[in-house]
This record gives C-alpha cells, sequence and structure tokens, in this order.
C-alpha cells in the first residue's frame, strides 16, 4: 500500500515582479456582485439519502431495528453503520429483511438477529414503491414484500422513507407492479384466479415475474425467485386500484397458492418524503 504524504517544493521564481498587481484595487461600489452558486442539483439518489438518514435520527441505543431492502433503505444501512462505529449509537440489534439486506448490514457492521429471538421489533425503517394519500404501501418490486411484512408488521413503529416520485393518488397509480407471492406450485393455475379476480378491470394486466426483467439485464429467461423459494405474479393496473383495498387484499389472500401480496394498508406510522424543496414527514395520526 503507498504511503500518500503532502510536501511543499520550493520553486525558483523567474520573474517575482509579475507575481503582483500593480492597478490599484477595484472600489467596493464599482465591484462585480458576488457570484452565487446555485444549489448542487440533488440526484433521485440523494433525495432516498436525506429521508434515510432523517429515519435514522429516530433511532436510540439498544433498539431492535427492522432493517429494509432497496436501494433506499440501502442508505439507512450504511448511516447506522456509520453511527455504530463512531460510537454515536450502541447495541442495536438489526433484524433484516431479505437476504440481500442481511449481507449488506453484515457488512457495515449492525449486529443481527431476527423474529424468533425478537419477537417484537421497536422501529422498522424501509422504502416503498409507492405510497398513496392515506400512507397505504405498494412494496415488493424488489421481491422482498413477505419478509418486510412480517417484520414490520412485528414493529412498534413502521418509518417508511420515500424520494417524492413514490408518492401516488391510488395504489397501482404509478402503472407499475403491484407484487403477488405465489408457491410455484401451478403458478399458472394461482395466475389464473388472479386474472379473474379482476377481470373487467379497464386496463388489468397480470404477468409472472422473470429473472431477467427483474435483473433488468434481458439475461436468462427464468422465474424470478424469491428469499422464500417463491414466484412473483405482478399485478398492473392502468388507472389504478380503486375500491375498498382491505377487500381486495382479503380476495387476493383467499386464492390458495397466494402467499402475500404487496399492498401494505394501514402499517406505515410516518411517511419521511424527500424533494427537491426539503423533506416532508407525514403521520399516521394526520391522515387517517
Ligand atoms: O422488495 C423491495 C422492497 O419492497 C423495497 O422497499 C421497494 O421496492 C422500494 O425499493 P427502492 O427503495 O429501491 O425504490
Amino acid at each position: 500500500m503507498p504511503t500518500v504524504r503532502s510536501e511543499t517544493v520550493d520553486v525558483a521564481v523567474s520573474f517575482p515582479h509579475l507575481l503582483y498587481s500593480e492597478k490599484p484595487p477595484i472600489p467596493a461600489s464599482l465591484a462585480p456582485p458576488p457570484v452565487v452558486e446555485p444549489p448542487a442539483a440533488r440526484t433521485p439518489d440523494d433525495l432516498k439519502r436525506i429521508a434515510a438518514h432523517r429515519a435514522v435520527e429516530l433511532l436510540e441505543s439498544g433498539m431492535v431495528v427492522g432493517l429494509g431492502t432497496g436501494s433506499t433503505a440501502a442508505h439507512a444501512l450504511d448511516r447506522i453503520g456509520e453511527l455504530l462505529r463512531r460510537g454515536v449509537l450502541r447495541d442495536i440489534v438489526g433484524i433484516p429483511t431479505s437476504k440481500k439486506t442481511e449481507a449488506h448490514a453484515a457488512a457495515v457492521g449492525i449486529p443481527l438477529s431476527d423474529l424468533h429471538a425478537h419477537p417484537i421489533v421497536d422501529i422498522s425503517i424501509d422504502g416503498a414503491d409507492e405510497v398513496d394519500p392515506s400512507l397505504n404501501l405498494v412494496k415488493g418490486r424488489g421481491g422482498s414484500l413477505l419478509r418486510e411484512k412480517m417484520i414490520e408488521g412485528a414493529s412498534r413503529r413502521f418509518v417508511v422513507i420515500v424520494d417524492d416520485s413514490k408518492m401516488v393518488p391510488c395504489l397501482g397509480g404509478s402503472g407499475l407492479a403491484v407484487p403477488v407471492e405465489v408457491i410455484p406450485f401451478c403458478w399458472g393455475h394461482t395466475l389464473g384466479r388472479l386474472r379473474s379476480l379482476f377481470e373487467g378491470v379497464p386496463g388489468f394486466d397480470v404477468k409472472l415475474r422473470r429473472a431477467a426483467v427483474a435483473a433488468g439485464d434481458g439475461g436468462k429467461d427464468e422465474p424470478f425467485v424469491t428469499d422464500n423459494m417463491n414466484y412473483i405474479v405482478d399485478l398492473f393496473f392502468e388507472n389504478g386500484i380503486h375500491g375498498d383495498l382491505d377487500l381486495i387484499s382479503d380476495k387476493i389472500l383467499r386464492i390458495t397458492g397466494v402467499v402475500e401480496h404487496g399492498m401494505f394498508l394501514g402499517m406505515a406510522s410516518s411517511v419521511i418524503i424527500a424533494g427537491k424543496d426539503g423533506v416532508t414527514v407525514l403521520d399516521e395520526q394526520q391522515v387517517r
């Protein structure tokens, strides 16, 4: 490993008279106005980091913390690891919501456990794919919805962290997937029952998630497999989901072969939203 050091080098100056100006200083009144640099544009990833760091401020030493999955939650993991290393936080126990999060949390030094050992979680921090005005969520576009729902459902407080692109007028409103985890056995039959459930809904579509689609690399065309060795069936609602969400949730869950769906209804305690104009925090008491 090469050592990097800084040093001062004396350089002979051939024409020292050129090092200063003979011109008198410009009077302040004639000087051009100071250049005010515009604030650096924030990228979507900056916004995710801002929301994540705000959520981590809620942690206290000794807490059992549900660790979310995805690109936003990853910033929370990094921040928790950093605060543990600096001794600002101590004795945190993390409960990871996916194998990927487990590996990431271990790499940044967060001690880990599970719901067996810690059935009550003080606080969970996780991202979301969609947030509606009542703080209902769509989650699971990364495929981790089942473990997330188990751990976040066992949490005293569930804090959702998003950039403002995730806010929608109604669930499914982004036109992107509402995931349903199904067992692989006869998945086509389960997909058919999900299709029948929404028959007649304009703009509805349903697809088995493929690994190539999830990886975005156009590679192997195999079903995407979750951490629980299940498949994901993605529901698409061109115009969003309208109607009684609890009833729709029950109907989906009553289909044998469905393990869980990615609508997280009435679960979020608060949502921290980072946008280009700042951070907004919505609490469940404000909206329900
Ligand atoms: O399965 C994935 C999780 O539900 C994520 O929390 C969700 O997809 C949001 O991920 P991201 O923060 O990467 O947008």
